[in-house]
């Protein structure tokens, strides 16, 4: 009998989906299903470019030429989606085809093999599902790796896959990107508010960085589970390789889910909530979700990036007098994750940082 987990940083562990999968189930078994087929959104992508998530040409933020339009269109992203892809972002095709391949071989790997790097009680870290509570709770259709990276001395490496042979110095040199990116990303984000000083983004230098892989089998009644529930990330910022070349990733965007066309070589950006809390509420954390396919397995490899733990959470002090008030709290990083690992599932997280 598992033992019931004291905060939500642990789980209790559930079949895996992956091998539901394999069995070829006519119908999904009661504890997937949560109806979602009448917002219709399985479909394709949007033909409305007004409709699609934004494009952010990072080397145009880079050079001081194009940078102030780029800036505006990534103002009007963070502002009106807080999501955007990103694509000349300078990491090389070579590391994201690498990781790529590294996960995708993990998850092939048979069952028994992958356990060996499976979650411990009390722990959210290795292989197995995110957040599950209760015995009664609804299931995602998906199977995870999740895996803390950066700072060096947070990695549980007895977590980390030895095979197939390459994970684990792909896995550094990809987060060592990751790292790099999100500076020069939240460089700009900043800029784009109006903050001309680089502290918020030398926070993330010696920030945190979560690796979270996942894995969507396919599903023989797509319409009636969901990949991942929605939700809003608790990061800084999330950067998300997408797998795929079919819908998975949808955002809510004016109350409707827009599926995310990935693009070859992008990275999808999005806001997190210590973000939305920095900006005073002017960038938003949006609410995404994924949805399964019928014939097709997805795979997406998502870095949670979060600033340093030094630095405190809460509305930067420039953006606010002169008219605006906080309207977030302003907490240590310990306070924001004890809170965070102590909310109810069903209570608005972002609301509880309220004033
Ligand atoms: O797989 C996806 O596209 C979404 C994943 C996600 O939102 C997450 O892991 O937080
Ligand atoms: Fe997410």
């Amino acid at each position: 009998m598992d033992s019931i987990p004291a905060n939500l940083n642990s789980t209790l562990s559930v079949p895996s989906v992956q091998e539901l999968s394999l069995q070829q189930p006519e119908k999904v078994p009661a504890r997937y299903i949560r109806d979602h087929d009448g917002d219709g959104t399985i479909g394709t992508f949007p033909s409305d470019p007004s409709l699609r998530v934004p494009l952010i040409d990072i080397s145009k933020l880079v050079n001081v030429e194009t940078q102030d339009d780029e800036l505006q269109k990534l103002h009007f992203a963070c502002k009106d989606w807080g999501v955007f892809q990103m694509v000349n972002h300078g990491v090389s095709n070579t590391s994201l085809e690498n990781m790529r391949n590294q996960v995708q071989q993990f998850f092939e790997l048979p069952f028994q093999e992958k356990t060996r790097w499976a979650q411990k009680p009390g722990n959210l870290e290795g292989y197995g599902q995110a957040f599950v509570t209760s015995q009664d709770q609804k299931l995602d259709w998906n199977d995870m790796m999740f895996l803390s990276s950066l700072p060096i001395q947070n990695r549980k490496l007895d977590l980390w896959p030895q095979n197939p042979p390459q994970f684990r110095e792909t896995l550094e040199r990809y987060s060592e990107d990751m790292r790099e990116l999100v500076i020069s990303i939240v460089k700009f984000i900043t800029l784009s508010l109006g903050l001309k000083d680089t502290e918020i983004s030398e926070n993330f230098r010696e920030g945190l960085y979560n690796i979270r892989m996942n894995f969507y089998p396919p599903c023989p009644e797509p319409e009636r589970v969901l990949g991942i529930v929605p939700h809003a990330d608790n990061s800084g910022i999330t950067l998300l390789l997408d797998c795929g070349d079919f819908p998975g990733l949808q955002f809510l965007k004016d109350q409707k889910w827009v599926n995310i066309e990935p693009i070859e070589g992008a990275i999808v950006a999005n806001i997190g909530q210590i973000i939305e809390v920095m900006s005073n509420g002017i960038y938003k954390a949006p609410e995404h979700r994924a949805i399964v396919n019928k014939t097709k397995e997805r795979i997406s490899i998502v870095t949670f990036c979060y600033p340093s733990p030094h630095m405190d959470i809460g509305p930067s002090e420039k953006l606010i007098g002169e008219g605006s008030v906080a309207v977030y709290k302003n907490l240590t990083h310990a306070e924001y994750f004890t809170r965070f690992f102590n909310r109810e599932l069903d209570e608005s997280f972002i609301d509880s940082l309220r004033v």
